[in-house]
């Protein structure tokens, strides 16, 4: 018999259950002072003295925290509707503004974490932008559970960083368990930056 925290959990079954959170108090500040961190460890040129310090204090916030690890959908994180990115730190820190049949709209800035190089966005960032967008569309538009079978992102401008973003995707059609959705990265002044297509594929029974 599994345990419900087991690491076999159904993590499929999680999905069309989404549930979201009501995190502690604490936890938003949590989070932002972890994304915070990111974008100084990526960043910051010390000396050896000082990242002795930085390791041992993360040493003792792993001790701290690796009691409390969850399976998915237990934690706050990645099911927290109200704060950037759901809470998640794989996510960029976008809220989401729009949520319906007609389309998802989230806006939110990448930072210093999410550089590439010479000043601008790293390119791998977008279509991570792109999936949820389009994982979101799929639930606002009420399809059925689907998986993305292929992203297409056109970069059209780079990607700036500490500048608001605004992504807009919505269903372009759908063809029996074919879901293909379009979506636009833009700046708040409409400069387009990125589009995408994608395809999400209804998951039938079984299907991991
Ligand atoms: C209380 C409610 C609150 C709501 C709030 C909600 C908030 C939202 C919260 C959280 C959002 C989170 C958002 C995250 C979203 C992330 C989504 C992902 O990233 S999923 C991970 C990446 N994707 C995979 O790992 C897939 C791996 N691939 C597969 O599993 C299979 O390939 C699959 C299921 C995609 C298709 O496999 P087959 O065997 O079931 O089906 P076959 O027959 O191959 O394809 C079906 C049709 O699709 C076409 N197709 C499949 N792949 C294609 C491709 N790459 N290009 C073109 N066509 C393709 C085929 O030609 C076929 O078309 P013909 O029916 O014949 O017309």
């Amino acid at each position: 018999m599994s345990e419900p925290d087991s690491d076999k959990v159904d993590l499929r079954s999680e999905i069309p259950r989404f549930r979201p959170a009501a995190p502690p108090p604490s936890f938003g500040e949590f989070v932002e002072n972890m994304r915070r961190l990111q974008d100084l460890a990526v960043c910051v040129d010390a000396t050896d003295e000082v990242y002795q310090q930085a390791r041992d204090r993360a040493a003792e916030l792993v001790e701290l925290l690796a009691p409390y690890a969850a399976r998915e959908g237990k934690g706050p994180a990645n099911r927290s509707m109200d704060l950037p990115g759901r809470g998640s730190l794989l996510m960029p820190p976008f809220h989401v503004e729009k949520f319906d049949e007609e389309s998802v709209v989230a806006r939110g800035v990448l930072r210093r974490y999410h550089l590439g190089g010479g000043g601008v966005a790293h390119g791998g960032v977008l279509p991570l932008i792109f999936d949820d967008n389009f994982g979101n569309v799929v639930y606002a538009a009420k399809r059925p559970i689907s998986r993305t079978a292929y992203l297409h992102v056109n970069y059209r401008k780079v990607t700036p960083l500490d500048v608001p973003l605004i992504i807009e995707g919505k269903v372009d059609r759908v063809e029996g368990r074919k879901t293909f959705i379009t979506a636009r990265l833009t700046e708040e002044d409409g400069t387009l930056l990125a589009d995408g297509e994608g395809l999400m594929v209804q998951l039938l029974p079984g299907q991991p």
